[in-house]
């Protein structure tokens, strides 16, 4: 990396000097602005001194490039380009489109210094262009951390079925504070089920919400997903990592010890514990019981979802054994009122985490 670039301006025809210099100085500030709002949220959002250390090293890459001489030539009141603005930037629906739109201008800058920088020096066109696939890595890296962060944040799963509501319902539980949705549907056609998942992924994504698709690491790609959940008669986790690469979340359903460890180790994000009770959502699947959940309660190291015959009048039995996650289909879906129902299950799963969590800092003598 050159420390200081030298000027060679002078070497162009006149009359491009200085188009060429407001393009340059136009897109080191666009690219150190994008890059200063994504760290704002790494830092203060994330908690990850890492990734905000990663985006504040490419600032300060990219402001070494920021010489005095490309700042002479700015004029901003001859821009003509300073009253185009685009609707959409007058508005953000939540954090992550605002994280998109600046990840992408920052992209976009960079690009523009990579062709527009070989014109004035060649190092800086090769230096913009590892530049910009620090962007994009950097991109990968947070939005994966995001989903694990959510993940971790989230105590209520509903697994949806086939229903003419569907959409109606996701959006109620949504509204209620749903922050973790699984598509599952073991009957319909795949042309259904494509554009089903791709509505629902986008509607989570509307709420902040993780889409999880069941059984499908195909269908999860095709309408970018979050995520998959794999039974223990689905593909191995190993070849859906493959196929999914790092940063998506991989789920697993286990019935007894055995699964769970098996599981962790082959590297799940999260399991599902289940069925707690018999349940005719999957009546095949003998109950495991409350045994199960203790068990899990003691042993599990990854988020894990108490899932099977979970609704409201059982809930108190299924935290008393130690669960603090739990996954529902029929008590969300058949709800009458989904919102309420939703908002009922995450105000208790918020209670005992919260005991739990002032239990274990309490002296070992108060706990
Ligand atoms: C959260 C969660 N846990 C378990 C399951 C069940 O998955 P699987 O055993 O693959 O059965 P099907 O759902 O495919 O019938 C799940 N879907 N979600
Ligand atoms: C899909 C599923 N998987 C389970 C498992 O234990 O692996 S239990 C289950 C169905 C859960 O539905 P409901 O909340 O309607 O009982
Ligand atoms: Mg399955």
């Amino acid at each position: 990396m050159v420390d200081r670039p030298k000027l060679l301006l002078s070497d162009l025809p006149l009359q491009a000097q200085p188009a060429l210099s407001r393009i340059l100085d136009a897109n080191l500030d666009r690219a150190r602005e994008g890059l200063r709002i994504v760290e704002e949220w790494c830092r203060f959002g994330l908690n990850s001194s890492e990734l905000a250390t990663e985006c504040k090293q490419l600032r300060q890459e990219i402001a070494k490039w920021h010489t005095p001489e490309l700042r002479a030539f700015r004029d901003t009141l001859g821009d003509v380009g300073t009253e185009l603005s685009h609707p959409q930037e007058e508005t953000r629906a939540n954090i992550g489109q605002l994280l998109q739109a600046n990840l992408c201008r920052v992209q976009e800058a960079l690009r523009v210094l990579e062709e527009y920088g070989k014109l004035y020096l060649a190092e800086m066109g090769s230096a913009f262009k590892q530049m910009r696939y620090r962007a994009y890595v950097l991109e990968t890296n947070l939005l994966g951390y995001q989903r694990q962060q959510k993940l971790l944040q989230s105590s209520l799963y509903l697994v949806t079925s086939a229903s003419e509501n569907l959409f109606a319902v996701v959006e109620a539980a949504l509204e209620g504070g749903l922050t973790l949705v699984q598509y599952r549907d073991k009957t319909a056609n795949d042309d259904v089920r494509f554009e089903v998942a791709g509505k629902l992924c986008k509607l989570c994504h509307h709420y902040e919400a993780l889409f999880i698709v069941n059984d499908r690491v195909d269908l999860a790609l095709a309408v970018d997903a979050d995520g998959v959940h794999l039974g223990q008669q689905d593909m191995p986790i190993a070849t859906a990592r493959q196929l999914l690469g790092p940063h998506r979340i991989i789920g697993r359903s286990t019935t007894n010890p055995a699964e769970m460890q098996r599981a962790i180790a082959e590297g799940a994000d999260y399991i599902g514990v289940g069925p707690v009770f018999a349940t005719p959502t999957k009546a095949e699947k003998a109950a495991t019981g409350l045994e199960y959940v203790r068990y899990a309660a003691q042993n599990a190291n990854l988020p894990w979802f108490a899932i099977g015959g979970i609704d409201p009048s059982n809930l108190n039995d299924v935290l008393s054994a130690g669960a603090d996650r739990i996954a529902v289909v029929r008590a969300i879906m058949q709800a009458e009122q989904p919102t309420l129902v939703t908002q009922y299950f995450i105000s208790q799963l918020t209670r005992v985490q919260t005991l739990r969590n002032y239990r274990s800092h309490l002296p070992q003598s108060h706990a």
